[in-house]
């Protein structure tokens, strides 16, 4: 392999980190592999003052990496699969879903040690709508509010004593070694993870063979299995780009049998949809379809609907 591999990624630790992990996975593969980091900042780091909702969403992030692989600025792009919008740009798929880091959400305060512990009317930090679901659904009593920008940047505003808690992607915090933050992994019973969320994807120009066969050995067919069944799900709920919706699949029976949880929910907790789907890991798609139609049937669209009216 004569040609440079360029791997497009905004400036963010944990995007860096995430460039280079799929830098060091083929450099041990590929020994003499040359790799160069495109870095580049993207609206969505630039407007940091906004609800994402509010302005048009994680594809923001997205946008001027693709741009880069369209116009042969950049080879690869590796996202977090829960912020990759579900359509791609006509040119650029995704090759490969890499092993999944845990999938849950942490909750993180230096003074209690769990969304119970809160004292009454607390503070907490999220610009989640499907974390704030799940925490006012427990604890009507709380106060929660948005809270944007980078990992580094929101533990800084806990630390400041914005917020009584903030919650986290576990995955984020270990993979920026701040594990130790951590004083509850919430369980998925607590807290229902994001489409996608642990899981790192690369995105490619789709007409690029010789790449996409080289870049093969770092999939995890597992992980594309689950995420794929929770893409599909948000899909057909029309996901759009900042959602109450969370939806989790694991692998049960050997890895045979996917069992895929959703979940769709009013912010302020009021109304909360759950519902679940098993079946054989072939039809992950297929299941994460059904799951959709099932919690539609029981009046998802309507709180989607007011979602969106409210949120403009
Ligand atoms: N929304 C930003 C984002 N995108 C992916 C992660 C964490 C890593 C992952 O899910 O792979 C985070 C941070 C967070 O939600 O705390």
């Amino acid at each position: 392999m004569s040609r440079t591999i360029r791997i497009a990624t905004r400036r963010s630790l944990l995007a860096l980190w995430q460039a280079e992990y799929v830098k060091a996975e083929l450099e041990a593969h590929y020994p003499g592999i040359q790799i160069e980091l495109v870095t580049m900042v993207t609206q969505g780091d630039k407007i940091l003052d906004t609800p994402l909702a509010k302005i048009g969403g994680k594809g923001l992030f997205v946008k001027e990496l693709e741009n880069a692989m369209l116009e042969n600025r950049a080879d690869i792009a590796v996202h977090s699969m829960k912020d990759v919008p579900m359509e791609f740009p006509e040119g650029l798929g995704l090759a490969v879903i890499c092993p999944r880091e845990k999938p849950t959400d942490a909750f993180i305060s230096n003074h209690f040690a769990s969304l119970d512990d809160l004292p009454q009317g607390a503070h907490v930090g999220t610009s989640s709508l499907r974390r704030e679901v799940q925490v006012r659904e427990r604890r009507p009593d709380l106060k929660v509010s948005s809270l944007r920008g980078n990992v580094q940047t929101r533990l800084g505003k806990l630390d400041a004593g914005e917020f009584d808690a903030i919650i986290l992607a576990t995955a984020g915090l270990v993979r920026l070694k701040l594990e130790a933050r951590i004083r509850r992994e919430m369980p998925a019973e607590e807290c229902l993870p994001a489409g996608g969320q642990g899981a790192v994807g690369i995105e490619c120009r789709s007409d690029d063979q010789e790449l996409i066969s080289l870049l093969k050995p770092l999939h995890d067919t597992q992980t594309a299995s689950r995420v794929l069944a929770e893409r599909a799900m948000n899909r057909r709920l029309e996901g759009g780009c900042q959602v109450p919706i969370g939806c989790y699949a694991v692998l049960q029976e050997n890895n045979t049998q996917l069992w895929l949880r959703g979940l769709v929910g009013l912010p302020d907790g009021s109304r909360v949809l759950r519902d679940d789907i098993t079946g054989p890991v072939e039809s992950a798609e297929a299941l994460g379809i059904q799951l959709a139609e099932q919690l539609l049937a029981a009046g998802a669209d309507d709180i989607l609907k007011h979602v969106y009216t409210e949120r403009g």
